[in-house]
């Protein structure tokens, strides 16, 4: 159901004033990306191929997660429920509440305003930004959000399983100590933020989020099961990640890359716009304690708070983050 009054302004103008004007995408139907079963990841083979997917790919495609499929879904619908209603309503909702609800860009600053860079590189999307720790104190108006709150205490109970599972194997497979390597996923760091990326008959007035890493350590995506728009860049190649029902995708962010000295990689991803369909999807983020430092022989060592205040400092100054180069022991001139 196409339901533009619902967008907000901006993104609702330029879908009116580029309606028609549309040049046909070519898709391409297969994906490669790799599969790991979270039961199966004690096993040696498993494991293994864990550990090949974070360094080749920075990325794969989680199954057997234990996280039920009626959950899933019943998140999904909910949020198109939400996005659903007018615009007024969506800012009207998170007066008063730990909730942000931005469009245009998914980058905010400290004091969680959205950062807009004026409609030249605006993104095709909107989203709110749910912190796991304000949840108990989120005491919503809307029945739909009430709703949300709920299933999403649940569904936290289940992903942050899923991120210490995943972490740990990798911290033993990186040899990290084990002292250390459980502040790298702090308890209550997690955030979930749930988009919408609007549909639109031009296809070539952006991008629903322009090319980015996660500064996270990991992110696990719930993406819609019909609409495809992620791309990951794979040896110079941008690759469309396939929507599949019942699974996971797990990317690894920029601390992952830091922690691991290199030896993985964050993943550079964006989310392409689609003609016909909107895209829902509900991404789980994962960092590191906020003082926690970070050591490796790479970077120059640094807390996940120094590393996030950069990355606003240079999206506010030159437009875009640069991320952990930024931290290099030995930068380029
Ligand atoms: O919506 C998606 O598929 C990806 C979102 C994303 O890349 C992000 O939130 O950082
Ligand atoms: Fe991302």
């Amino acid at each position: 159901m196409k339901n533009i009054e619902s967008y907000p302004p901006v993104l609702r103008q330029v879908e009116e004033e580029r309606g028609g004007k549309s040049e046909e995408g070519m898709e391409d139907d297969a994906d490669g990306v790799p599969i790991i079963d979270l039961e199966w990841l004690e096993d040696e083979q498993e494991w293994n191929k864990l550990d090949e997917a974070c360094k080749d790919w920075g990325l794969f495609r989680l199954v057997n997660h234990g996280v039920p499929f009626t959950l899933l879904k019943h998140l999904q619908d909910l949020a198109k429920q939400l996005f659903c209603l007018s615009f007024e309503a969506k800012q009207a909702a998170c007066i008063g509440t730990p909730l942000t609800y931005f469009w245009g860009t998914p980058a905010l600053t400290p004091s969680r305003t959205p950062l807009t860079r004026g409609p030249q590189n605006m993104n095709f999307v909107e989203g709110f930004d749910l912190p796991f720790s304000h949840l108990p104190h989120l005491n919503p108006q809307l029945p739909t959000l009430h709703s949300i709150r709920l299933l999403l205490t649940e569904y936290e109970r289940h992903l942050s399983r899923i991120a210490k599972t995943i972490f740990e194997a990798m911290a033993k497979r990186l040899e990290l100590k084990v002292e250390g390597s459980k502040s790298y996923i702090a308890e209550n760091t997690g955030m979930v933020r749930v988009y919408r990326y609007p549909n639109c008959s031009d296809t070539n007035v952006g991008w629903g989020m322009e090319a980015h890493t996660d500064s996270s350590v990991l992110s696990i995506l719930n993406q819609d099961d019909e609409v495809s728009g992620l791309q990951i860049l794979k040896d110079d190649q941008w690759l469309t990640v396939k929507p599949i029902s019942n699974t996971l995708i797990v990317n690894l962010g920029d601390m992952m890359q830091a922690i691991s000295n290199d030896r993985y990689k964050s993943v550079t991803h964006r989310v392409s716009i689609n003609k016909h369909k909107e895209r829902i999807s509900i991404c789980y983020f994962v960092f590191p304690g906020e003082d926690v430092v970070i050591e490796s022989s790479k970077y120059k060592p640094f807390t996940y708070n120094e590393f996030r205040a950069q990355v606003q400092q240079d999206i506010k100054s030159i437009g875009h983050k640069i991320g952990l180069p930024r931290f290099l022991h030995y930068q380029d001139s």
